[in-house]
């Protein structure tokens, strides 16, 4: 049979139809809620998403803020403006968009954002309480795989669910929230001995590697919701949507499945920090 495809427009069509009252209600309070992005350096793809995160607040009658700063930018400048932002009381998240530089120490930058503007879910604190199951705030693209399945009747409960990849915003968080779905949940990665093995005993898999069309459909049990978080140059994902399609029950897109969502789940939290 062929596979539901998973369409994430719809998904986020519907959340950001949702944030419209909302943001009409702060509105009437004089808050329009702001989302400020950092951008470090010229990584062409990171700035496409940067501009797509901002003309997607724009939309919608977010503020947001983008800030550009230069390649060359040290950890201790970056933090600077990262507190800037911290003590703005017209900035409601903040959103450092990864990679930074390698000469940049990323992790110490993202804690340095208070934890009442991390919309982005990046901070130790924000994993922390996702692995708990409070917060405000769960990374965006994990989220945005959660609020899919919610969207199509998927069930997680009891499920087998295999992540490919264990990121700090995103194997990683994902894996958290799948089993606080009661998910029976493998983190795999690349020191991982016997994926494809792994893998065949997959009812969810979650592709967040970062390899173009690194997942293969003879890997796949008959029938998995595959779910496609990868985002590789020229819009490819990580899953090799041909031969999945033979073997899966319902598979995300690339472009159109899991990257629309995040961004939907980004302007949610942002509204969500306004209203806080
Ligand atoms: N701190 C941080 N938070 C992030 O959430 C974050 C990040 N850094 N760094 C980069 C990745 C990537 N990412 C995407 C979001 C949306 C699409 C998206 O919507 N893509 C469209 C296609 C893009 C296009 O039309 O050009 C789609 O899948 O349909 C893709 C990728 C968020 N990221």
């Amino acid at each position: 049979m062929k596979p539901v495809m998973l369409d994430g427009t719809i998904v986020a069509k519907e959340i950001k139809e949702n944030l419209k009252d909302r943001i009409a209600v702060l509105s009437e309070r004089n808050i329009t809620p702001c989302l400020a992005t950092i951008l470090v350096g010229d990584n062409p793809s990171s700035k496409t998403y940067v501009k797509m995160k901002g003309n997607a607040c724009e939309k919608l009658g977010i503020n947001s803020i983008s800030i550009h700063l230069p390649a060359e930018t040290n950890t201790e400048q970056l933090i600077r403006k990262i507190d800037e932002l911290n003590s703005d009381p017209s900035v409601h998240g903040i959103l450092l968009q990864h990679p930074v530089p390698d000469h940049i120490d990323e992790r110490q930058a993202f804690e340095a954002i208070s934890i009442e503007k991390d919309v982005d879910g990046v901070t130790s604190r924000g994993y922390g309480q996702t692995a708990f199951g409070f917060g405000n705030f769960p990374s965006c693209t994990p989220s945005a795989i959660l609020k899919i399945l919610n969207y199509y009747n998927l069930s997680i409960k009891g499920k087998h669910a295999v992540i490919v990849g264990r990121s700090p915003i995103l194997g990683k968080p994902v894996s958290a929230l799948l089993l606080n779905e009661d998910a029976t949940v493998t983190t795999c990665h690349s020191q991982t001995e016997n994926l494809q093995e792994i893998l065949k005993t997959a009812d969810i898999v979650v592709g967040a590697v970062g390899k173009p069309r690194f997942i293969k459909g003879e890997w796949l049990k008959e029938g998995a919701v595959v779910l496609d978080a990868g985002y590789n140059k020229g819009n490819i994902g990580d899953v090799d949507e041909e031969s999945c399609l033979a073997v899966a029950s319902a598979i995300t897109p690339v472009p159109g499945g899991v990257g629309p969502v995040t961004i939907a789940t980004l302007l949610e939290h942002t509204v969500l920090s306004a209203e806080k």
